[in-house]
């Protein structure tokens, strides 16, 4: 269960004008022998498919089926401009398309756009300041009786993107010490990286790591879509199609080096899971 008071930063730094969006969070638990979690996907979202809001809702049927957690929020949480991967649309682009597909797409997902606003923040860092608002800030939830409950923020990824824990030189091992051991971490399949590889190393945490299979295959990535678009292919039914009608209308990824092939060898000096993942999935 998450403690209010252990964070890694004594503070925290909002954008300007910022308010943590919380108009979706289920303030009170239906289930009071079930403990209240958040889900927090952290990403570029450049843009965001229909396979990171089918990421929610595969969480939504493994937590309902296999622990005693309730999901009481949902956030996709875009990473800042700063993170200056090859194909990131600038931070005021990606928040509105997250918010459109949120909005379009279910009630429950909601967009905090914290980290995409300032300089890049740790995933570490991100987890607390939804741990942050949600317990100290706003009290966390109540039973229908009226008792008390923190709430859990954990992390909701792809295996990919867990297999870089793995890799030398990329998470600390102190923050990877507090996002798996302090908030824990639901991983759903994704074509090309084997969950087992992806959590071999991270066993000592291993009570706190969630598997979610794949049953349907679908290998639609962000780098894909970018890659369509700049060369004129319809995109229409691998996103929402709000954030469809917003890329046509803002002419959006049309430029070099939005998503073009001689982007993935930039990737991999930037990122080791986006290279492996582009260099297979990318025809
Ligand atoms: N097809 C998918 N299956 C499972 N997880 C996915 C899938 N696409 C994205 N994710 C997960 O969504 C989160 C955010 O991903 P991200 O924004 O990097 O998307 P992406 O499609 O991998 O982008 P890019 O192609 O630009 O690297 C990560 O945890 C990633 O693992
Ligand atoms: O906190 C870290 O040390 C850390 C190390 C590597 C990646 N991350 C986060 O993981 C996400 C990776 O997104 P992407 O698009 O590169 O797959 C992004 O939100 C990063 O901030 C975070």
């Amino acid at each position: 269960m998450a403690q209010a008071s252990i964070h890694l930063a004594e503070s925290f730094t909002d954008p300007p004008n910022y308010s943590f969006p919380h108009h979706r969070l289920n303030r009170t638990l239906r289930d009071p022998s079930k403990t209240p979690i958040v889900l927090v996907a952290c990403g570029s979202f450049s843009p965001v498919t229909y396979l990171h809001l089918r990421m929610f809702e595969m969480a939504k049927d493994y937590v309902r089926q296999n622990t005693d957690f309730e999901i009481v929020g949902a956030y996709l949480s875009p990473v800042s401009d700063q993170y200056k991967k090859p194909g990131l649309l600038s931070a005021r682009h990606r928040v509105t398309m997250c918010n459109l597909a949120a909005e379009e797409s279910n009630n429950w997902l909601m967009v905090d756009p914290w980290e995409a606003f300032q300089s890049y923040q740790r995933t570490a860092i991100v987890l607390d300041h939804f741990d942050h608002e949600i317990n100290t800030v706003l009290g966390g939830v109540e039973t229908a009786s009226g008792e008390h409950r923190t709430v859990r923020p954990m992390l909701l990824a792809g295996s990919d993107l867990i297999a870089t824990m793995s890799e030398p030189g990329v998470w600390s091992y102190a923050d990877l010490d507090h996002i798996l051991g302090r908030y824990g971490c639901l991983i759903v399949e994704r074509a090309g990286t084997g969950m087992d590889q992806a959590v071999d190393s991270l066993a000592r945490w291993r009570s706190n790591i969630y598997l979610i299979s794949q049953l349907i295959q679908n290998d639609v990535s962000s780098t894909k879509v970018r890659l369509f678009l700049r060369r004129g292919l319809s995109v229409r039914y691998l996103l929402p199609n709000a954030v469809v009608n917003y890329i046509e209308q803002h002419g959006l990824y049309q430029e070099e080096g939005s998503a073009s092939v001689s982007d993935k060898g930039k990737d991999k000096e930037t990122s080791g899971s986006s290279s492996r993942k582009e260099t297979s999935q990318v025809c």
